[in-house]
């Protein structure tokens, strides 16, 4: 199966810096990274020089290996300060740079994937692959988005339109990509099966183990995950223990190699929490209810890792 020979990369956060670095250094295909907010292209490609230099440091690289993943990608940033023409400039920018598969790994929101899909339906080569590294959100959503992409004259059941859909498919990487060995792959109701064994190829490239799983609000992966999570914040929230002690609990009672709040932490509680919500109103199910603690940590700005408080302080 062939691999992309161009692949871009939407959203330079801790995910989209991870799938560009394993797609570099392990599939060895050029990468065009693209982020709305060029400070996070900046600090995440800083992020991604430490983490080749400790590789080399250890011996598991070679230091021209190193530089060449390097030397593969490339980074684009906002390129207008209006949000409607910036999203066709970029998505512009990356089909005439021969982009043929883009893995979207922007924040978690509906609005803002959609936004990205129709843009990239818009102005990429029909046959490249659209693929979302989303943790929860609707691939199938997302293939009807591209569709609309197309204009207003073309319906999601015609010909171009079912066409267009075909090309979306989930792509979930794990957190960190570097160090975690799957990627799930998720088809949606209209991927089509070229798309699905490219986007599996490409993963396999990648150096990832990959699980298909259905279109359903977490997939596998975070359907078992985040209600797990969810509890220990409760947990916490009801004083039934204290923090240390939840996560105590589970790594030492259980052999988890980090406690659930921890873990919250470090995939960012703002992800977190957009994943509840997606399982609460995909499925109406009360048993997914996010937590009240979860929301107040997101209204005030504690992320987890990434903001340097969460659970924890960093
Ligand atoms: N954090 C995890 O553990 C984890 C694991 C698997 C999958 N995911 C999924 O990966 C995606 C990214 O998560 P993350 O943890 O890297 O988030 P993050 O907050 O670290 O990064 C998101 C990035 O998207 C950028 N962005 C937002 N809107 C954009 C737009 N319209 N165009 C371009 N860039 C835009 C932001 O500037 C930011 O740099 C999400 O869909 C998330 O659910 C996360």
């Amino acid at each position: 199966m062939a691999l992309p020979r161009t692949l871009s990369v939407i959203g330079a956060g801790q995910m989209g810096i991870g799938i560009a670095l394993v797609a570099s250094l392990r599939a060895k295909i050029p990468v065009i990274l693209y982020d709305r907010d060029p400070s996070q292209i900046s600090k995440g490609l800083g992020f991604m020089d430490k983490l080749l230099a400790k590789d080399v440091s250890k011996g598991k690289i070679s230091e021209d290996d190193a530089k060449a993943a390097r030397a593969r990608i490339v980074s684009i940033s906002s390129t207008s300060s209006s949000s409607s023409s910036d999203e066709l400039n970029w998505a512009r920018e990356l089909a005439e740079r021969g982009t043929d598969m883009v893995v979207e790994a922007a924040s978690e929101r509906l609005s803002i994937k959609e936004g990205i899909f129709r843009a990239l339906a818009e102005s990429l080569s029909k046959d490249a692959v659209l693929a979302s590294n989303t943790s929860s959100i609707s691939i199938t959503k997302l293939a009807g988005a591209a569709v609309d992409g197309l204009g207003p004259g073309v319906s999601r059941a015609s010909a171009e339109g079912k066409s267009c859909a075909g090309r979306v498919v989930g792509v979930h990487f794990f957190n960190p990509v570097p160090v975690m060995k799957l990627c799930e792959v998720i088809p949606g109701l209209q991927t089509s099966e070229a798309t699905l064994e490219r986007a599996k190829a490409f993963a396999v490239a990648c150096g990832k183990e990959v699980t298909t799983s259905k279109d359903v609000p977490g997939f596998v992966s975070n359907a078992l995950l985040m209600p797990f999570i969810n509890e220990a914040i409760m947990c916490l929230e009801s004083r039934t223990a204290t923090r240390d002690d939840i996560d105590k609990t589970l790594r030492l009672g259980m052999g988890h190699p980090m406690g659930p709040l921890q873990l919250a932490d470090f995939i960012g509680l703002d992800t977190c929490l957009a994943i509840q919500e997606t399982l609460y109103e995909g499925t109406h199910d009360s048993k997914y209810r996010p937590s009240i603690l979860l929301g107040r940590m997101v209204d005030a700005g504690w992320l987890g890792k990434k903001s340097g408080k969460g659970f924890y302080d960093y």
